[in-house]
């Protein structure tokens, strides 16, 4: 059941993986989607925006006849307590007329102020009394603040058990967000150099072109912070620095990363503004065109406060990572859309190849999330020639290069993890709680402190000057994204 089937995320995200799923075979013909919205829509009028977005994902040509003819709708207005009777018959219908064996998946893909209601009612009203497996998707964002999240954390435990919850962070359905653990894990040359006797730094840049579009409401209570930082961001920096798991399970995989969360220092008062940098984006130009500030799009304040950029320091207090910052940096309006990560190590203790005037090339490790996917490694070689000199070369891993195929959409992979019943790649409870304690206290600063200097980066640029003051105190510099990239061969 797809509660907010006539949204955009249904339409953009969850039809088409679902529709991949169908074709890859990876869904019998034994399954039934029930959308639920409020519009008045035949199911002949919602098979056919189904039709649509498949259409408009990907596929023009394709027969959808027989995949979509398992959809069907249900209107009802989720604060109405009369409607789930009709749809908890509707739902059993389609178990026995599929043979579902009683196994359902609720997707809650609606505004959060009503995961709790809808979540309480389904139990209330009987529809999670079945006698197969019971599991809830829910959307981002899990609450506000840490409080908001355990209000919301307690109604959804009052229906289904921690085990039953799927809390999604998109990130961690991207196939090089998996990697991290692979890459780490899986190569003798890296683990044994993966601490703070030969990592130097750390740094996290998620990206993006796009401006805030027509999500102005949400993302004024919003702001990078929560949206970016809270979830995805840190989420990243866990893989990053987990200690390996003494298993791939479930449990062990989020144990450790339940670690790194606790681990992190957390920053209170005058510390905030030492260690994170907040911005919002002036008007500027993307691709020759002018676009408008922040303050400018539709439904923001005039004299807003809300950042639309972040770049912070993290420190992580524990034997393994003691002194090495972590930097993070994520935004809207800047000049590229990229998520890379750079691990930069240690320079070598005494320099024989290059005249001491000259700047080093520490040996890099680059993991391309999106949008080129692969790693590259930046190693020094002998420069061809007499001389004994040593110049930067990169060895370059493009995903696509492998199987010639584009990697799953996270989406894709994320329904289906939840299919069978693996909750890997979502997040725990103590993870969502851990990560809101951590940003509170950073919000708590911003908002008792109006940001004075708001706009201070133009659209199209990497961000405020503040952002690389923040790396130029401690002697490092954001490594330029796009000049990393993975097809910069
Ligand atoms: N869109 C995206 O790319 C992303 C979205 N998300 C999250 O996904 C969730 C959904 O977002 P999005 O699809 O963009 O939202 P939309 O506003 O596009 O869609 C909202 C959906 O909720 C339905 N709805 C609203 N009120 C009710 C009600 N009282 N009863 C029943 N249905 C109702 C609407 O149906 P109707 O209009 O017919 O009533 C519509 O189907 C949010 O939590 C968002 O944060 C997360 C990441 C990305
Ligand atoms: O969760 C969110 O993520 C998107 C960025 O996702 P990406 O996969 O395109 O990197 C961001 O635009 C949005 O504001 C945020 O809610």
């Amino acid at each position: 059941m797809i509660f907010g089937a006539t949204g955009d995320l249904a339409k953009r995200k969850l039809f088409p993986s679902l529709y991949r799923l169908y074709q890859k075979g990876k869904l019998s013909e034994r399954f039934a989607v029930v959308g639920v919205a409020r519009r008045a829509l035949s199911n002949e009028e919602f098979q056919l925006s189904v039709k649509e977005s498949i259409e408009a994902a990907s596929d023009k040509n394709g027969n959808h006849d027989e995949f979509i003819s398992h959809f069907h709708y249900h209107s009802h207005d989720v604060t109405d307590s009369s409607s789930y009777l009709s749809l908890k018959q509707m739902a059993s219908d389609l178990d026995s007329h599929y043979g579902l064996g009683g196994n359902r998946i609720f997707y809650l893909a609606m505004a959060p102020e009503f995961f709790g209601t809808i979540a309480e009612h389904l139990k209330a009203d009987g529809l999670t009394d079945v006698a197969g497996f019971k599991r809830l998707v829910i959307e981002k964002p899990f609450g506000h603040d840490v409080e908001s999240a355990k209000q919301l954390n307690k109604q959804i435990r009052n229906a289904f058990s921690e085990d039953e919850i799927y809390r999604i962070d998109h990130y961690l359905g991207k196939e090089m967000v998996q990697n991290i653990e692979v890459i780490r894990f899986a190569n003798a040359i890296f683990e044994p150099l993966w601490n703070n006797r030969y990592i130097s730094n750390i740094q996290l840049t998620s990206s993006e072109v796009l401006g805030v579009e027509e999500r102005g409401r949400y993302y004024e209570t919003s702001g990078a912070l929560r949206d970016m930082v809270q979830n995805h961001m840190l989420q990243m920096v866990a893989l990053l620095a987990m200690e390996p798991p003494i298993r791939l399970t479930t449990e062990e995989i989020r144990s450790e990363k339940v670690k790194v969360l606790r681990a992190m220092r957390p920053l209170e008062g005058d510390a905030v503004n030492e260690h994170f940098v907040r911005g919002q984006y002036g008007k500027g130009k993307i691709d020759e065109e002018e676009v408008p500030a922040y303050r400018d799009e539709p439904m923001v304040d005039p004299s807003s406060n809300t950042e639309t950029f972040v770049a912070g320091k993290l420190l992580i207090d524990n034997f393994r990572w003691a002194g090495v910052p972590i930097y993070i940096r994520t935004g809207k309006r800047m000049e590229t859309k990229s998520t890379k990560i750079v691990i930069q190590f240690k320079d070598i203790p005494m320099n024989l190849y290059y005249q001491s005037e000259q700047t080093l090339n520490p040996n890099l490790l680059v993991i391309h999330i999106q949008p080129g996917e692969g790693i590259s490694l930046y190693l020094n070689a002998k420069k061809s020639g007499q001389n004994v000199e040593a110049t930067p070369v990169k060895l370059n891993f493009a995903n696509k290069g492998i199987d010639g195929i584009n990697t799953p959409e996270a989406y894709e992979k994320l329904l289906f993890d939840c299919m069978r019943g693996d909750a890997t790649n979502f997040t725990h409870w103590d993870e969502v709680a851990l990560s809101w304690s951590f940003v509170d206290k950073i919000s708590e600063v911003w908002e008792s402190e109006k940001a004075e200097n708001f706009p201070n980066y133009e659209s199209g640029t990497m961000g405020p000057r503040e952002a690389d003051q923040l790396l130029e105190k401690d002697g490092f510099f954001w490594w330029p994204v796009t000049d990393l990239n993975v097809d910069n061969c």
